[in-house]
């Protein structure tokens, strides 16, 4: 076939051609390919590969095939495809790429040159102006971009002399545009390790979209022949899950000497360290990347192949841990950028974070997506789940005031929680996706081999449709004023319309609120490891083409996520910690407007450690940060975005963002607890008087306090501090236990307490205004606890915490009793108020219901 009988296809011709230049083959090979086997690029790349390895020694020019007019003649790939080149290749390529445009003028574009060339030394080169010529018309033509930013400006000219680079930067300021150039500008592979296939996924799909080709390896890629064609070559860029780079070191060392590889790039190298939020053992072992692709290995490398990793959420010791672990090396480049996001308002609110207050928290999200209609019963089945029980009376306009402290609130579900790998699967009929007939989990499971064809993640370019330029080209300028008066402004506009995630802790309530929202008309859907894979790659889909409303997930959901519009990110429980929490709010606002992040967590109870498969060491980590996330949700005077960049080491000054709840509500009255510091420390001080003059409060004074409870030493405990402070002083009788825990942090955040090392004592330090018993103050912010605390007080006698209070109190205890009919002598019931003794019915049927039975027996 030659290419006068393609003449009115001449465009498709030039297509597959500048697709496959941009694979990196050569020009001339993919010209005699196309002859052979038309203009198909998938057959075009078989054809090439497929001579080659039939007939490996064989070399034939393009001119010899044209000339003799037979069918192509074999190949070795190794002369077809890049090898590990230099980076002055690719700028030494003027007379390719005229030659390039003389043969395919109408492309308009300029294809990647691929030769084999001499070592390069960019010291000898003046390449800087011309290596940000050609990423600039690269990013034009594939991304619409105007510029780059200047951490990507940054981190592509560290690969450009092969250096090791380290990025830090913001969610959604552009990381992965650091790796991706590097495979259009090279003509080889670039690997991307990421952890999770959703985002894989959602990353292959995005550069089909820009005219790149990508695949994906991992668990959750079903088409076994990607993995191979990855290996050949046939992708610019491969993702790929740490477990499976340890599996594939071989064949990507081939995969190195025959395309070569651009780069090894680790995204979200935060999994690397165990001081991060988000550890896998399997990214720490990714130092098989420097032994394994490094000159001393591969004697056809010129250099080892640059890693590049990249992360939002680093504090300064993982960063560290991260450069050791991954044996980067000594010269690495680390561009830091900041890691604020001003347009993003972040809230913290109170609620019970239970069915109860769905009521309550949910009212303004129905309201924003306008639909308060209650649909008919059967449209409303969503995903159902037998422990799932909403109850039909509970309407989303009427707000319950249920959010006062309770027993529940110390019952917090873990029994469901997400584990982290997730897989997606290609969405069906989105039409019975949202109406929900068919969303059983039984109806879902059932369907999957339906779906099983279409189940191919493999995204080579093409198989997607390429979306307008105009929509890609997404402003990251944020609209939002630098000057305080022009964003406090901006709070009074509604937020534009736009998606909202709700994150939750575990995979039973994603379905649960999912169920609720859709009863309320809204296009809901919940999204956890634990559902069919079908479902989530359907989830996705919605997602990514605006066909859902609110995404209720787990933190399968989280990690680079990239939808330009999301609105809301709605933390509903206490997240593990800030990361997680910064990584997910992360997910909105990408367009740079105006977007809100708030936090709803119960105030009064402390968050706990979700279960996972941790060890001892690390789980005294995940203790550490799940108490910063506790402190950040216990603020109620310092700018929230402060308190989160700080976290991460920046120094965020004095600065205020003037948009999250602290800066615009203020913070609230100080107070002047000195009294009640005092009381405090002296307490915690008079625990040890029979070892030590309770007197002689020297200011570097250790004070060990250990409890003896029935003959058990037990750790300190503040609920037995506090109870002793209600019954020695009557004033502070009916203090709330959660107030004084708010004293108790800030006491420890000056430095007064802290828990001995051993855990089994605290230790005091006597400030001078304890000591002197001077005038002066200690002022201070109350926190949300003790605000809380003061709420409940103020409530009438009826309250969980309420009624605790106090028995310690004897005048208190004899009134309750009294009111309970209790006399106070004998302590008798008084017959008056006597129920009559029931007979309890045990149910036999369940263990609990036979041992109480048993139990019954011998009371
Ligand atoms: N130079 C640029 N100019 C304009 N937009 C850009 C530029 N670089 C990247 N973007 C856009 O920024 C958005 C976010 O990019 P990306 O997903 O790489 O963010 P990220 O830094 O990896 O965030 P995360 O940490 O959440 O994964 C993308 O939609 C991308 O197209
Ligand atoms: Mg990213």
């Amino acid at each position: 076939m030659g290419r006068n009988a393609m003449d009115g296809n001449d465009t498709c011709w030039d297509k597959v051609i500048a697709e496959m230049i941009e694979m990196g083959f050569e020009h001339s090979s993919i010209v005699e390919a196309i002859k052979v086997v038309g203009p198909s690029v998938p057959s075009a790349v078989e054809h090439i590969l497929n001579s080659t390895t039939e007939e490996p020694s064989t070399t034939h020019t393009s001119n010899s095939h044209a000339r003799n007019g037979n069918a192509l003649k074999k190949r070795p790939l190794r002369k077809c495809l890049v090898r590990q080149s230099n980076i002055f290749d690719h700028f030494r390529s003027n007379d390719d790429v005229e030659e390039h445009k003389k043969e395919i003028p109408q492309l308009g574009i300029k294809p990647n040159p691929i030769v084999l060339s001499e070592p390069f030394e960019a010291q000898d080169l003046d390449v800087e102006s011309d290596w940000e010529q050609k990423t600039s018309n690269l990013m034009k033509k594939h991304f619409g971009f105007s510029s780059l930013k200047s951490f990507q400006k940054e981190a592509i000219s560290a690969w450009v002399v092969h250096k090791d680079c380290l990025v830090l930067a913001a969610t959604g300021s552009g990381k992965s545009l650091c790796f991706q150039i590097p495979a259009l500008f090279s003509g080889k592979v670039v690997v991307v390790i990421s952890p999770l296939i959703s985002l894989m996924h959602d990353q292959c799909l995005k550069l089909t979209r820009h005219g790149i080709s990508a695949c994906f390896l991992g668990s959750g890629q079903p088409d076994n022949t990607v993995e191979q064609k990855a290996m050949r070559g046939l992708y610019s860029i491969v993702y790929i899950c740490p477990e499976t780079v340890l599996r594939l070191i071989q064949p990507l060392q081939k995969l190195a000497e025959s395309r070569g590889i651009a780069l090894f790039a680790i995204d979200e190298v935060h999994c690397v360290s165990k001081w991060g939020h988000d550890f896998r053992p399997d990214y720490r072992r990714l130092s098989v990347l420097r032994e394994n692709f490094s000159t001393s290995k591969l004697k056809s490398l010129k250099f080892d192949i640059p890693l590049m990793a990249l992360t939002a959420t680093a504090t300064k010791r993982v960063r560290e841990d991260i450069l050791k672990s991954l044996q980067m090396s000594k010269e690495t480049k680390v561009c830091l950028t900041s890691f604020f996001r001003p347009n993003l308002r972040f809230m913290v609110k109170h609620s019970r974070v239970s069915q109860a207050s769905y009521a309550k928290d949910f009212h303004e999200l129905i309201r924003v997506y306008g639909r308060k209609k209650n649909i008919d019963e059967k449209e409303k089945v969503f995903i159902s789940d037998d422990s799932d029980q909403i109850s039909n009376s509970s309407d989303a306009s009427s707000i319950s005031d249920t959010d006062s402290v309770s027993p529940d609130d110390m019952d917090d579900n873990q029994d469901d929680y997400a584990y982290r790998d997730i897989n997606i699967m290609h969405s069906g009929n989105s039409d019975d996706f949202l109406t929900g007939k068919e969303l059983s989990i039984e109806f879902l499971e059932n369907d999957i081999d339906a779906f099983q064809s279409m189940d191919n993640l493999d995204v080579a370019r093409g198989d997607f449709c390429v979306l307008p330029h105009k929509e890609l080209e997404l402003s990251k300028n944020t609209n939002i004023p630098k000057k305080p008066e022009g964003r406090v402004k901006i709070l009074n506009e509604p937020l534009e319309q736009g998606p909202t995630i709700i994150y939750v802790p575990t995979r039973k309530e994603t379905l649960r609120i999912a169920k609720y929202l859709c009863k309320f008309g809204l296009k809901a859907a919940a999204y956890n490891a634990g559902l069919p894979k079908l479902h989530l790659r359907k989830v996705h889909k919605e997602f990514h083409e605006n066909g859902l409303e609110v995404i209720v997930a787990t933190i399968a959901f989280g990690m680079g996520i990239d939808k330009s519009n999301v609105r809301r990110i709605i933390h509903y429980g206490w997240p593990q910690s800030l990361e997680a929490y910064y990584q997910e709010a992360g997910r909105a606002g990408r367009d740079g407007k105006l977007s809100d992040c708030i936090l709803y967590a119960n105030l009064a109870s402390k968050p706990s450690l979700l279960p996972s498969r941790k060890s001892e060491d690390q789980k005294k980590q995940a203790y550490i940060m799940l108490s910063d996330c506790f402190r950040y949700g216990m603020n109620t005077s310092c700018c929230r975005a402060k308190i989160l960049v700080e976290y991460f080491g920046e120094d965020f000054g004095h600065q205020k963002c003037h948009l999250c709840d602290v800066c615009i509500d203020g913070p609230p009255k100080k107070q002047n607890l000195k009294e009640e510091a005092c009381i405090f420390l002296q307490t915690i001080g008079a625990q040890n008087q029979g070892r030590r003059d309770s007197k002689d409060y020297s200011y570097d004074d250790d004070i060990h306090f250990d409890y003896n409870y029935r003959g058990q030493r037990e750790r300190p405990n503040l609920r037995m501090l506090v109870g002793k402070i209600r019954q020695q002083f009557q004033k502070f009788s009916t203090t709330d236990m959660l107030w004084w825990r708010g004293l108790a942090r800030i006491l420890e955040v000056k430095g007064y307490i802290r828990e001995g090392d051993d855990k089994s004592h605290v230790q005091a330090k006597f400030p001078e205004f304890v000591r002197s018993m001077n005038e002066e103050a200690f002022w201070v912010y109350p926190e949300a606890d003790m605000l809380l605390a003061r709420k409940l007080t103020e409530k009438p006698f009826s309250s969980f915490s309420e009624w605790g209070k106090g028995w310690a109190d004897p005048e208190i205890r004899r009134q309750r009793l009294e009111r309970m009919g209790v006399k106070r002598k004998s302590g008798m019931v008084s017959s008056s108020k006597r129920k009559p003794k029931r007979k309890v019915q045990h149910d036999l049927r369940t263990s609990r219901g036979r041992l109480t039975a048993k139990l019954s027996k011998y009371k």
